[in-house]
């Protein structure tokens, strides 16, 4: 074993070898250390698997093919799936991660195109990794098909190649949606032969973006039908709940789930690992435990030390960065030799450096990476073993997808789960029940949504005028209804034959919602692009006087430049890092709609919430010390959006017991509402956002917000004003029946807290809640007797 300056002793093997296997691995990354981190070990046992024929139809070059790659028979499921698809019926392939569900698509999809020279396969990724990860796995399955990529990063000059030659063309529903639909015609021949469309990672589609893919792929299916096409669909997804429903919610009509899933598996342990306390006092004043950042960095050298071929998934672009340049320091005293073979990976890097990453990662040059989600979808990287999770991603489903990254085929495998320091992580990692045998959330998606529908039934119309026929297939009533708006308001015309799109140009969806331009981050001195960060979280991640870390490489931002959309950024050494601190304000614009009873008030309607990033923190690389703060002079960030929400009066707070904590109790209720509106609204908790406070500037009383976090909202909030009764009521009764003391991720803990969960009085929740409960109910009672609306639109 070797030191290192910090006087940490990494788990230094001066010849790694592959024979030792997680165990081990595991026993020699915590052997050393102080206090054990390891709060629980899972064992998640292997599994053998079952074997089958090729089905009789199976060409046979397709056979050679895959058995010169080492597939010398299928897997159940991979026959199952095929069948089905063959035989012309959707299916859904729900089966582990790296269970080969790949190939379960290449089967029939290959099979097609080699029997039939015209015909023509789609794929769709929701990642431009994994799409180009897919063509590498098809380059040379099979003879005449011409796989290619067609999405932002495809040069001009290759697209019209794609277009014309490719029978099996990877793209995304970005593309799909942008580039391809709207030029049908300059398509007609790709989309007269289109036999098959591949939608991997469903699961992916989600919330609003999966709402919007959602009529994506129903426009898709219309422009087939306008050039006498019906593709099968095959969709594949290793964490989707309830795949046969999800995914005919996604494509609009009946798909088969095949879920038995017949692949070995290696065994995986997977360790709940929680960071030491630090001798740094918290921001609480409270022992505050060293940052998953520093402890992942360390895990990652040391297992990459140890001979493990490691992926550290970290949640945030810096934190990546910051966790590959930690395990480089680490080895650089421990391990020179050892030092190049650690790199970071995030989506903002140009396409060639992330190419050449992933194939060092596959080849073994990488022995350690440190990433974004970016890697987190179905990228083969293959011969992994073991993957740290940087803090829990938020969502089950994520947490295997990353996990499954590591051990592929039979090899053992392990995983470990670095807690942040946030009362839902600590909550995890000490109740390991709430992390295994647990099944991973549902892909909740609602096409109805109008928010939605409006400007998808727009872009549908602008492709091919939108006729009565239609309607079934985006939802009937509902697009009706939606179309009559849209007349209203201008955008489409009515005429006999149907809905047409008659202004210039083209209309737009943002399906995922970013906000704009991205901005470019270049070298002052060289003028070299370094790569992009999306608009919207420029002014956090890249202000002026940011620490900007680049594949291991440090910079400073010299200056944002908003107007032309540039990040200028010199090379330097500092050893403190930057975090910006920023300002959300709610400000109500309009009441829609409202509610009160005795001291209750509920209200619909449209509000601004603005955040700034005010100003940023430098702070000491070693301790996390805060050496200064400094202003910064950024607009505002505005989305205007709908929300609910309840004002209570002081003879309200003072029923409920609650006047000495309102923050508190008014915080707890807040999230716990948002966590339950899923049930009345068929969103995600990610598409919501939520604001408390004892004292609002516009209600003047302490009021709970809940908020579409879409521009111009997304519905949701309008559901929940809706359905206030048994959304509160529900709220309410689940922080009540949740048997933790104090508050937990079950109860009023949320994720994705921008006050690190802190205050929240969950008992007075409860009874805040309780009051508030019964008046919306006697409200609306009184509202249902005297048959009117109370309130009104009105201007606050
Ligand atoms: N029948 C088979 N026999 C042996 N190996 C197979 C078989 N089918 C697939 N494989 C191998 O299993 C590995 C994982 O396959 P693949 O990447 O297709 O899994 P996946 O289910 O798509 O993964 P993900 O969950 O990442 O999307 C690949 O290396 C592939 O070659």
């Amino acid at each position: 074993m070797r030191g290192n300056k910090s006087g940490r002793v990494l788990a230094v093997s001066l010849h790694p070898t592959l024979t030792a296997g997680p165990e081990e691995w595991l026993n020699r990354v915590r052997a050393g250390r102080s206090d054990d981190p390891v709060t629980h070990v899972e064992r998640i046992p292997a599994r053998p698997g079952v074997l089958v024929d090729w089905p009789s139809w199976t060409p046979p070059a397709l056979r050679d093919a895959f058995a010169a790659r080492g597939v010398t028979r299928p897997w159940a499921h991979q026959v199952a799936a095929a069948e089905a698809a063959h035989s012309g019926r959707s299916v859904v392939v729900a089966t582990g991660t790296a269970s080969g569900k790949s190939l379960a698509y290449q089967l029939p999809t290959l099979t097609a195109l080699l029997s039939d020279p015209r015909a023509i396969a789609l794929y769709l990724s929701p990642t431009k990794a994994l799409a180009a990860d897919q063509l590498r796995g098809l380059l040379d399955l099979a003879d005449g098909v011409r796989p290619a990529l067609y999405d932002g990063d495809t040069p001009d000059t290759e697209r019209d190649w794609v277009r014309a030659h490719s029978r099996l063309v990877l793209t995304n529903p970005d593309m799909l949606h942008r580039g391809i639909l709207p030029r049908h015609d300059a398509w007609a021949s790709f989309f007269r032969r289109l036999r098959f469309v591949v939608v991997d990672e469903c699961h992916a589609y989600r919330g609003v973006f999966g709402s919007h893919v959602a009529h994506v792929l129903r426009r898709l299916r219309r422009i087939c039908a306008r050039y006498r096409s019906t593709p099968v669909f095959v969709l594949a997804s290793a964490t989707v709940a309830s795949p046969s429903s999800s995914g005919a919610a996604l494509i609009g009509g009946p798909v088969q789930a095949v879920t038995e899933d017949g692949s070995p598996r290696g065994a995986t342990t997977f360790a709940l690992w929680e960071p030491p306390v630090s001798p740094f006092v918290g921001p609480r004043g409270a022992p505050a435990r060293r940052t998953a950042t520093a402890e992942a960095a360390d895990l990652l050298a040391d297992l990459v030390s140890v001979g493990a071929r490691t992926l550290a998934f970290v949640r945030s672009r810096r934190g990546a960065e910051a966790v590959a340049l930690g395990a480089k320091r680490a080895l650089a005293e421990a391990v020179p030799e050892l030092v190049d073979q650690v790199d970071a990976y995030r989506a903002g890097y140009l396409a060639d450096d992330r190419r050449e990453l992933e194939a060092a990662l596959r080849s073994g040059t990488l022995r350690g990476l440190a990433s974004t989600n970016a890697l987190e979808l179905g990228v083969d990287v293959t011969g992994l073993d073991a993957v740290v999770l940087t803090g829990y991603p938020g969502r089950l489903a994520s947490l295997w997808q990353q996990a499954g990254r590591a051990g592929r085929g039979s090899r053992d495998a392990l995983a470990v789960l670095v807690a942040r320091d946030d009362p839902l992580d600590s909550y995890l990692v000490h109740h390991p029940s709430a992390v295994f045998g647990r099944p991973v959330e549902a892909t909740v998606l609602d096409p109805s949504n109008p928010y939605v529908l409006g400007p998808q039934l727009a872009c549908a119309a602008a492709e091919l005028p939108l006729t009565e026929a239609d309607l079934p297939l985006f939802g009937g009533p509902p697009a009706r209804a939606a179309l009559d708006a849209l007349v209203e308001q201008g955008v489409l015309r009515r005429r006999p034959a149907g809905w047409y799109w008659t202004s210039r140009g083209r209309p737009d969806a943002d399906l995922r919602g970013t906000g704009g331009e991205p901005v470019s981050i270049v070298e002052a001195s060289t003028g070299r692009l370094l790569g992009t960060v999306d608009a919207g979280s420029a002014p956090s991640s890249v202000h002026t006087g940011a620490v900007h870390l680049h594949r291991g490489e440090t910079f400073v931002v010299e200056e944002l430049d908003l107007e032309h959309l540039v990040a200028l950024v010199h090379r330097a050494e500092p050893d403190w890092y930057t975090q910006s601190q920023d300002v959300t304000d709610l400000s109500v614009v309009s009441v829609s709609e409202s509610l009160s009873f005795d001291g209750v008030e509920l209200c619909f309607g449209t509000v601004d919430v603005t955040n700034q990033v005010v100003s940023y923190q430098r702070k000491r690389i070693a301790t996390g010390e805060v050496i200064d703060e400094q202003p910064l002079d950024l607009p505002s960030q505005l989305l205007r959006t709908r929300a609910v929400w309840y004002t209570m009066t002081d003879s309200i707070l003072e029923l409920a017991s609650v006047v000495d904590d309102v923050g508190g109790a008014a915080h707890a209720a807040e999230h716990a509402a948002i966590g339950l509106l899923p049930l009345v609204a068929s969103c995600d908790r990610w598409d919501i956002g939520g604001l408390s406070t004892a004292s609002h500037q516009d209600t003047g009383l302490a009021t709970v917000f809940v908020y579409d976090g879409h521009p111009g909202g997304a519905g949701f909030a309008e559901r929940g004003f809706a359905a206030a009764d048994e959304w509160l009521t529900a709220t309410r009764d689940a922080i009540s029946a949740c048997e933790c003391a104090a508050g937990c991720p079950s109860c009023v803990h949320s994720p994705k807290c921008g006050n690190g969960n802190d205050p929240l009085d969950k008992a007075g929740a409860i009874r805040l809640l309780t009051a508030v409960v019964d008046r919306v109910r006697r409200g609306r009672a009184e509202q249902s007797s005297f048959g009117h609306q109370v309130g009104g639109q009105r201007p606050l």
